[in-house]
């Protein structure tokens, strides 16, 4: 068979459970290796992008806590860079040693990666972003007080989360650089929380306040470097329809069309399945002899063996549903 170029996104399970410390991450990491690596042991072209909600928003906590004058909190843009580098050099360790314990010689290394958006996009009127961690109603109220210009949203019944712009990406700066690695027979760690989002201003790159939602960002890298396969790895197995009710259904195999049907018909929610649908039919519209895949880490070694998991394709398949 001949080796196939998938980009992998990782979920925030594959990263952060509840313990956001680094050893614990870099635990969570290790884990994630382990399924990575069934893709290069079945000779297939690996390029790995990740999520960075928690971490970013953490992040710029921490910064805020240390603001002085001489040492001030960095911007947004810098502070997405700095997750890239810290949960990459957490992942690109993981790899290497479990590519190690299978006596696998190859390089992994992580590109920082700045993605383009469009400063007239609407997205930067309207926060959607969730990022960092769970608030109370109360504890939102202090923070507003503090800073009037933070927005929050409720998130699923648990609990109130800041959120920031988010707007699409149009390009990926450094695809050409990932392209080559990947072709080198290296594995890059690319495009990690969506990018660092910048503005093109005649011959510059400026940053902005954003945060790129990374199965959008991974979609644009995958089409741009001529993927096969885009897999985006979450907490279920498959997208469901009439999901967490008793007429729940798993779709396996599915074309752009029916999901656009579901998506009219308002079966996934907005900001979790409905982006990585939407990232799924945008790749395989952009590349129709492609497949896009949504499935869970854990379910990875029975989709390499058997297919299973949600498969979309750009034609008509049989369908499940
Ligand atoms: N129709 C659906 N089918 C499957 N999962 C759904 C659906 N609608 C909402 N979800 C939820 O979306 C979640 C994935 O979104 P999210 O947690 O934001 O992803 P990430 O893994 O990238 O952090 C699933 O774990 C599930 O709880
Ligand atoms: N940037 C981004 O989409 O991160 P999460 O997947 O962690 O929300």
């Amino acid at each position: 068979m001949t080796a196939r170029k998938i980009v992998v996104a990782l979920g925030g399970n594959a990263i952060l459970a509840s313990d956001a410390s680094a050893q614990a991450q870099q635990r969570a990491l290790r884990e994630t290796a382990k399924y990575l690596v069934k893709f290069i042991q079945q000779g297939d072209s690996l390029i790995i992008s990740h999520g960075n909600g928690p971490q970013v928003g953490n992040l710029l906590l921490q910064q805020a806590a240390g603001n002085t004058p001489d040492n001030p909190a960095m911007p947004l843009d810098t502070a997405v860079a700095m997750t890239q580098g810290s949960i990459g050099y957490w992942l690109q360790n993981a790899m290497a040693a479990e590519l190690a314990d299978l006596g696998i010689e190859m390089d992994v290394a992580t590109v920082v990666t700045q993605v383009v958006v469009d400063e007239n996009d609407p997205a930067f009127d309207t926060p959607t972003k969730p990022i960092g961690p769970f608030y109370t109603q109360k504890e939102v109220t202090d923070i507003q007080s503090a800073n009037p210009e933070f927005q929050f949203v409720e998130d699923a019944g648990r609990g109130y989360r800041r959120v920031v712009p988010s707007p699409r990406p149009i390009g990926v700066v450094e695809a050409g650089a990932v392209n080559q690695l990947v072709n080198a027979g290296i594995i890059p760690i690319a495009a990690g929380g969506g990018g660092v989002p910048v503005i093109r201003h005649d011959h510059e790159l400026v940053g902005c306040e954003a945060v790129i939602d990374k199965d959008f960002a991974s979609e644009k890298l995958a089409e741009r470097v001529g993927a096969d396969q885009l897999i985006i790895l979450t907490a279920v197995d498959h997208v469901y329809v009439n999901f967490n009710t008793p007429e729940q259904q798993q779709l396996t195999a599915v074309s752009v069309d029916d999901l656009q049907q579901h998506i009219a018909d308002g079966q996934f929610a907005a900001g979790s399945m409905l982006p990585k649908v939407e990232a799924a039919i945008e790749f395989v519209t952009h590349r129709p002899e492609g497949q896009a895949v949504i499935t869970s880490l854990t379910n990875l070694g029975q989709f390499i063996e058997t297919g299973s998991g949600t498969v979309i394709s750009a034609v008509n398949v049989e369908t499940n549903v």
